[in-house]
């Protein structure tokens, strides 16, 4: 059966996308931007242009722990998308709004509890932020200063630099075994081109999330720098590679991820229909119901 879930519908339907961004946001000049130019964005992801540098800072701004849910995917992919066809911008950096997390990775209640549909509309935004991220024309930071498992940890490990907050409680890693679950094949992938084999079968089956220091030890991120100096370094990292003419830059970039990309690009709808088998099954469910009752019971 072939599935012919997609995100229009959705998308079209409940976003107004680049409306401004409501409240303190709206209207204020960008940082370091002059004071010509205006932040702008959706309801979860702030933008703030620099167009002076070719630069877009994008804050996710998914309170409280930036989870990866539909709504927000799918703004996420608008900005990206926005930034992409905008010839102003040549990199952008991603960071968290949210105090203390980056992304709390995958948002489980669109996992559990759902229908088939839902879970593969669900799977294919998934898919998509990350082969819009991983393919990106722009040179992408993450500016990472916050937790960041799971997903959160695949949306770091597809930018092209990671710049880490030098704060034990900001742990990153692909965590999904200690859920019950099962990183999927192309999120494996990301994680060995980054760490090499021996390091991602351990991490992966363990489910490490790595503090900051274990975490460059390993070289799942690039730098790690004190908390006051994250979006700075960034910064700086990104005037190196914005050094680098982008077509050469753009092509060696292509080269070199193409290949892992295609992998889920040849398999698109197995890969979803894989992913709905998997979490409609009954025990798959009862871990994510356990692995949420301890999330709710650690506050209590
Ligand atoms: C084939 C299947 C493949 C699937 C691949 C899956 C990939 C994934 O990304 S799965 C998600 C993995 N994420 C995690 O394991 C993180 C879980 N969260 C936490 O560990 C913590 O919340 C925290 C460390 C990120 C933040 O801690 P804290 O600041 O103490 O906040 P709370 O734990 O109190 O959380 C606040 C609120 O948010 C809910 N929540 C947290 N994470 C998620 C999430 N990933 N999805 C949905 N909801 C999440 C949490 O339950 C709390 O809710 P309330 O009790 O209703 O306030």
């Amino acid at each position: 059966m072939a599935l012919t879930v997609g995100l229009r519908p959705l998308t079209r339907a409940l976003l107004r996308p680049w409306a401004r961004v409501p409240g303190a946001a709206l209207g204020r000049p960008a940082a370091g931007s002059g004071d010509g130019v205006r932040c702008f964005g959706s309801p979860r992801v702030l933008v703030e242009p620099d167009p002076a540098a070719g630069v877009a800072v994008m804050k996710m701004r998914n309170p409280p722990v930036n989870s990866l849910s539909l709504e927000f995917l799918t703004e996420l992919l608008i900005s990206l998308e926005k930034l992409e066809n905008d010839k102003t911008f040549r990199g952008i950096i991603i960071t968290s709004d949210c105090p203390g997390i980056f992304s709390a990775g995958l948002d489980l209640l669109e996992m559990y509890g759902r229908d088939p549909a839902h879970c593969a509309e669900y799977w294919k935004a998934v898919q998509e932020l990350w082969l819009r991220v991983y393919l990106s024309n722009l040179v992408v930071i993450g500016a990472i200063n916050g937790i960041s498992p799971a997903g959160g940890c695949l949306l770091s490990l597809s930018c092209d630099y990671r710049v880490l907050a030098n704060n034990p409680k900001y742990a990153i890693g692909l965590n999904e075994t200690l859920l019950g679950i099962i990183a999927p094949f192309w999120f494996k992938d990301v994680l060995v081109n980054t760490i090499g084999h021996r390091a991602a079968e351990r991490a992966l089956q363990l489910g490490f999330l790595f503090p900051p220091s274990d975490a460059l030890q390993v070289g799942i991120v690039d730098q790690v720098v004190p908390e006051d100096q994250v979006q700075s370094t960034a910064r700086s990292v990104m005037a190196q590679w914005l050094a680098i003419p982008d077509h050469a830059r753009q092509l060696t970039k292509n080269l070199v991820r193409k290949p892992t990309a295609d992998r889920l690009l040849q398999q698109r709808d197995a890969d979803i229909q894989n992913f709905v088998r998997f979490i409609s099954r009954d025990s798959i469910q009862k871990s994510l119901h356990v692995y949420l009752e301890k999330l709710k019971q650690k506050k209590g």
